[in-house]
């Protein structure tokens, strides 16, 4: 575990592509002041910054697969400690993809406090996606990827959420209704913290 990350807050944000973890998060930072470290955003970074890490990485997500478990904790941890002086707390959205990658994280960073559950279904879940990629540029916002990403999703992260449920740590968030609604519910879970 890391000494300048000990008592930090953790709070694991994991739903289904398209589920509005992004969106939720921005309004819990601008609330409470916690650092938004979105797993996919950083390694987008990586990609764009034409590493040869970076190239790796894209091809692997142009295919809708998860990259290297090691990869990807690395940057969330430098990220962390990057912020540790100034965060409230860390949002980790999109991670852990699958229950090794959480196991993983305890060992080297700490564990959670809470698990937001952002759960819409899976026609939502397309559909604004569809509507995403119009402008959002992302090569996996297309419906071939999609599809993938939502039966890796299915498969692979739905068990994250059973593992932290024997802990008594999940608060499922319906994601359904509008931004602000669903907020309000965040909110009352980011307060159960305090
Ligand atoms: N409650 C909601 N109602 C309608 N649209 C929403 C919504 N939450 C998010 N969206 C929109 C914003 C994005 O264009 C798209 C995906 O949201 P996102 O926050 O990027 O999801 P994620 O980070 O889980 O992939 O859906
Ligand atoms: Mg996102």
């Amino acid at each position: 575990m890391s000494d300048k990350l000990k008592n930090a807050k953790i709070i694991f944000v994991v739903g289904g592509p398209g589920s509005g973890k992004g969106t939720q998060c921005e309004k819990v930072v601008a609330k409470y002041g916690y650092t938004h470290l979105s797993s996919g955003d950083l390694l987008r970074a990586e990609v764009a910054s034409g590493s040869e890490r970076g190239k790796n990485l894209s091809a692997i997500m142009q295919r809708g697969e998860l990259v290297p478990l090691d990869t990807v904790l690395d940057m969330i941890k430098e990220a962390m400690i990057a912020k540790a002086d100034v965060s409230k707390g860390y949002l980790i959205d999109g991670y852990p993809r699958e229950v090794k990658q959480g196991e993983e994280f305890e060992k080297k960073i700490g564990p959670p406090s809470l698990l937001l559950y952002i759960d819409a279904k899976s026609e939502t879940m397309v559909k604004r996606l569809m509507k995403r990629g119009e402008t959002s540029g992302r090569a996996d916002d297309n419906e071939e990827t999609i599809k993938k990403r939502l039966d890796l999703y299915y498969k692979a992260t739905e068990p994250v959420i059973a593992f932290y449920e024997g802990r008594g740590i999940v608060r499922k968030i319906d994601s359904e209704g509008s931004v602000d609604d669903v907020f309000s519910n965040v909110a009352k879970a980011v307060d159960s913290l305090k």
